[in-house]
């Protein structure tokens, strides 16, 4: 990744006529970077996605790639491309024609075409699929085929709008991995839609948490999670105890950053109230008086412990966020 902007969205506003929508966004995406856009159902990710890709017209503000701005230009004019969550093959269609659609409107010759799709279909690892339907693969070679299929039309920025999540667990993960190798590879800019935290901070150079139409941060995985500009961005990336030490003030703590010790004293005392085995780590679960604190230890520190046992809390890593 080198430090040239490819996509520049500057004090961009898009509001539907209900006045839902997503205002000031203002983002900068490197060549070569995968950005994520994190937050919860309704927070604006696909809007801005869309916006990007020409397929909604925005209210104000600007859309620059390679410092163009490309704001006026209908879809199919923009260097872009996107893939959906729903595969969107026409199904009517082979793999190779699918393929080749788009290359045969920007009329690449007839030899090229073939040529790139035994590439891009090697690439998604997909070789020897040409003359299958979508309806003969599943979902998630359906989804490999539709990232072939944005590939092949070499965009500057490719947008992916949850493109995994009706994919089931163990495919998600593989899935990830592999659009992460074929990104930095080919050194594509890409831009990602999430609801999944754990996806965002597995996949992304750089997130943006959204809430409620804006952009709450914007930063690594590293510094989203372990610098959390708000208390929104605390509690929504990871795990976070929120103890409300005085009215309205909380210290936030994640359960990995507490150490557990016999006896009183340490930050904040309590009493054991269940031990978790769940799997890699155990969680403790602690009552104090401000309320139920857990703490994530490993499996041989937990076994130190009975349930009812008075135990003390350390805490490695704290931050103060009041109301
Ligand atoms: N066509 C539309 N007309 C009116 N309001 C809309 C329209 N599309 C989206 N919205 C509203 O705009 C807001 C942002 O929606 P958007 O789809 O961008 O969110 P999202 O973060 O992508 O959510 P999801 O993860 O559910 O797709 C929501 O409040 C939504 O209800």
């Amino acid at each position: 990744m080198n430090e040239t902007i490819k996509l520049e969205i500057q004090n961009m506003t898009k509001l539907y006529k209900n006045g839902d929508g997503v205002k000031n966004i203002n983002l900068k995406v490197r060549q070569g970077e995968l950005m994520t856009l994190l937050g919860p159902s309704g927070c604006g990710k696909t809007t801005i996605l869309r916006t990007i890709g020409g397929f909604l017209e925005c209210n104000a503000g600007a859309i620059l790639i390679d410092g163009k701005d490309i704001a006026d230009l209908p879809p199919e004019k923009r260097p872009t491309a996107m893939v959906f969550q729903s595969y969107n093959l026409w199904p009517h269609m082979t793999v190779f024609d699918n393929l080749a659609f788009g290359l045969k409107l920007r009329k690449v010759p007839k030899a090229e075409i073939a040529d790139r799709i035994l590439d891009v279909l090697n690439l998604v690892k997909m070789p020897g699929t040409e003359k299958k339907y979508p309806n003969q693969m599943s979902g998630g070679q359906q989804q490999r085929i539709a990232i072939a299929r944005s590939l092949l039309l070499k965009p500057e920025v490719l947008l992916l709008d949850e493109p995994f999540s009706a994919l089931d667990a163990k495919i998600r993960m593989q899935m990830r991995e592999e659009l992460r190798k074929i990104q930095t590879d080919l050194d594509i800019t890409v831009v990602f839609v999430t609801h999944d935290q754990e996806e965002a901070m597995a996949l992304s150079d750089s997130t943006v948490v959204m809430n409620k139409g804006s952009i709450e941060q914007i930063g690594s995985p590293y510094e989203v999670y372990h610098h959390p500009a708000s208390r929104y961005v605390a509690d929504f990336i990871g795990e976070m105890n929120f103890i409300e030490t005085q009215a309205g003030m909380h210290t936030a703590v994640r359960p990995e950053n507490i150490r557990v010790e016999k006896g009183g004293g340490g930050d904040l005392e309590g009493q054991v109230r269940n031990i978790m085995m769940l799997g890699h780590y155990t969680e403790m679960v602690v009552q104090t008086r401000f309320g139920i604190v857990k703490a994530f230890v490993s499996g041989s520190e937990a076994d130190l412990f009975k349930r009812g046992e008075h135990v003390a809390l350390y805490f490695s890593d704290s931050r103060q966020f009041s109301e």
